[in-house]
């Protein structure tokens, strides 16, 4: 399967605050043995040496079963592998590293995502990029400078127009997911949904049930 044609499923954001003291790894533990389908290890403020550190415990805890994409740091992804480590690919923003270089370092195989939140940028973006993340489609407190609230409509309609498959991200919950993937995302991205959850086996569980059985646009 080549990221273009891949269903991302529940793809699991990290964020090390809102996982607190049960921590990003045993969080990333639970979700993957509950059936999310791509982790993203977005970590803004640990140091290189420490988010190095974690990319490889994550990529042991994966132990290649889906997909581990790192986001920002293409440095910190060609670091990775240089080291052995699995990591499948990155997500990058509109002012990270260009995804055209992405894609000619990581190579064929690898999975290149990027960020798009108006139908300019996503018709704007060059080859070599697998999925585009799409949001906000609801305001968040995660990241407080999110782009402007797209709705369930509004992604719909950014995701019909793309000629790039579209994940979509911001402020995901549970009875968004068949709205979501009725309207044609990959993937339903979500953050706080499974990092702040108390039961992170079981919320997941759930949001991958409704994934699994809501029929494709
Ligand atoms: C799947 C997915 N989509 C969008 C984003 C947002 O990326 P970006 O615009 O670079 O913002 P930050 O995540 O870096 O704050 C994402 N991370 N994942
Ligand atoms: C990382 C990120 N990017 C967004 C965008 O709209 O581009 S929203 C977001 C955070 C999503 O967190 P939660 O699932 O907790 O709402
Ligand atoms: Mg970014």
């Amino acid at each position: 399967m080549t990221g273009f044609d891949r269903d991302y499923g529940i793809y699991l954001v990290t964020d090390r605050g809102l996982c607190g003291e049960r921590g990003v790894l045993d969080t990333v533990r639970q979700a993957v043995d509950a059936g999310v389908g791509c982790v993203q290890y977005r970590e803004k403020h640990a140091s290189d040496a420490e988010q190095l550190a974690e990319i490889a415990a994550l990529a042991e805890i994966i132990d290649r079963r889906v997909p581990l994409l790192v986001n920002d740091r293409l440095d910190l992804a060609i670091a990775a592998r240089r080291r052995g480590i699995v990591v499948d690919g990155v997500h990058l923003g509109q002012d990270d590293a260009p995804v055209g270089e992405a894609r000619a370092v990581l190579g064929p195989d690898a999975i290149v995502g990027h960020s798009a939140e108006t139908i300019e940028q996503i018709t704007a973006i060059p080859g070599g990029v697998d999925y585009i993340g799409v949001g906000a489609v609801h305001a968040t407190r995660t990241k407080p400078d999110h782009p402007p609230e797209l709705g369930i409509d509004g992604f719909a309609d950014l995701a019909a127009r793309s000629p790039l498959p579209c994940v979509a991200i911001g402020g995901i919950q549970m009875a968004d997911v068949a709205p979501l993937r009725r309207s044609g995302a990959v993937g339903a991205a979500v953050v706080s949904a499974i990092c702040a959850a108390d039961d992170v086996a079981s919320t997941t569980a759930e949001l991958v049930r409704e994934w699994d059985r809501t029929s494709f646009a």
